[in-house]
């Protein structure tokens, strides 16, 4: 998906002035809160209308002001999943879900209901109304009745920000293997790196309305670094674990990590801070730290005077956090072999 965009909007006081031309399918929109990603996403779907200015996607005209251009909501094919799902109250979830599907041309039909109910594992609630699902299965209905309507773009608005961290974590897996399993690309807009780090390739950054800049999910978190409570975080997917004195055991590429807040499922994530790792220059004695990990830096980085140390373990990546000072001190560089200690309780499992 290319998405080419040079569009001026005013609201109130706020100007947005957006250039960018990004392509990916899984695009990110960061920014905090009363940047403009909402009236970015108003104006892609064409519920808001720019001043002046162009918006392309795929090379089709959505909107130009100087062709006098400016396709209806319907025709760019472009659904939306709203932080609260708004789904229709006096509709069951199958009339929900259908909804978009009998509104959309024959031929744009795609992508199959059962299919698509299927995988978001929405069959024992078909019949029911919506007024008492959860907040997550609000969500998935509203993911699907999004997808069912066959667009060729889906615009994510905060997704997830309604939603408690188990909820969110549950979610995730299903924006992204809608996505991935019915070819249809997406834009994320969050102002959480994090959810940026899961379900985005490429970021788009708006700062007061005006595009700032284009990145990637890890360089967001690394220039974050120094401002994020929780520094870096490097996230870990696990699997398979085994019981050892009440810690679980896992493979991570060819080490071995304990960790005491695993479980039974299969395949867990995991956060683990920059801020938790602690680097030795020799091999400590007796550490109280159940992981001890032999490792070298590969790439140093600045982040308002914190200094990210990017770490390779047997190959397997994680980024240290440590301040100017104790770089100096332990006078760290490219290629030095160092000891990274980590306490089984500093993995947080998300998922
Ligand atoms: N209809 C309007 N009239 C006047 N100002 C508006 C209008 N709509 C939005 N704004 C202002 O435009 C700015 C950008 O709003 P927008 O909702 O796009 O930000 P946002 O990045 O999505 O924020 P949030 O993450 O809080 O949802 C804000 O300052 C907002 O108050």
């Amino acid at each position: 998906m290319n998405l080419r965009i040079d569009a001026e909007k005013k609201q109130g006081s706020f100007l947005l002035q957006l250039k960018a031309d990004v392509s990916g399918d899984r695009i990110g929109i960061f920014g905090q809160s009363g940047s403009g990603k909402s009236t970015l996403v108003h104006l892609i779907s064409g519920l808001l209308q720019p001043d002046r200015g162009e918006i392309y996607l795929n090379d089709e005209c959505m909107f130009s002001s100087v062709k006098g251009i400016d396709l209806s909501p319907e025709r760019r094919r472009i659904a939306i999943v709203f932080q609260q799902a708004m789904l229709f109250p006096h509709l069951s979830v199958k009339a929900n879900l259908l909804y978009g599907y009998r509104r959309c041309h024959a031929e744009n039909r795609r992508i199959k209901p059962e299919a698509l109910i299927a995988l978001l594992k929405l069959q024992p609630l078909m019949q029911r109304g919506v007024h008492n699902l959860s907040g997550g299965e609000k969500q998935r209905v509203a993911l699907g009745r999004a997808v069912l309507a066959n667009p060729r773009l889906l615009l994510m608005d905060e997704p997830l920000s309604a939603l408690d961290d188990t909820l969110r974590f549950q979610i995730i897996p299903y924006l992204k293997s809608v996505s991935e399993e019915f070819g249809i690309p997406y834009l994320f807009i969050s102002h959480s790196i994090l959810e940026m780090q899961l379900m985005t390739d490429r970021i788009l950054v708006i700062r007061n309305g005006r595009m700032d800049e284009t990145t990637t999910p890890d360089q967001l978190a690394r220039n974050s670094m120094a401002d994020n409570p929780k520094g870096y975080l490097n996230l870990l997917h696990l699997a398979d674990p085994v019981l050892q004195n009440g810690l679980y055991a896992y493979s991570w590429g060819r080490n071995s990590l304990l960790i005491s807040g695993g479980g039974a499922d299969r395949a867990s994530l995991f956060e683990l801070s920059s801020r938790e790792i602690i680097l030795f220059k020799k091999h400590p004695e007796a550490i109280s730290a159940r992981n001890l990990l032999h490792c070298t830096v590969t790439e140093m980085f600045e982040s308002d005077g914190r200094v990210g140390i990017v770490l390779s373990v047997n190959g397997e990546k994680l980024v240290a956090e440590i301040v100017r000072s104790a770089a100096d001190e332990l006078d760290i560089t490219i290629d030095s072999p160092l000891f990274a200690a980590i306490k089984a309780s500093s993995f947080r499992k998300l998922a």
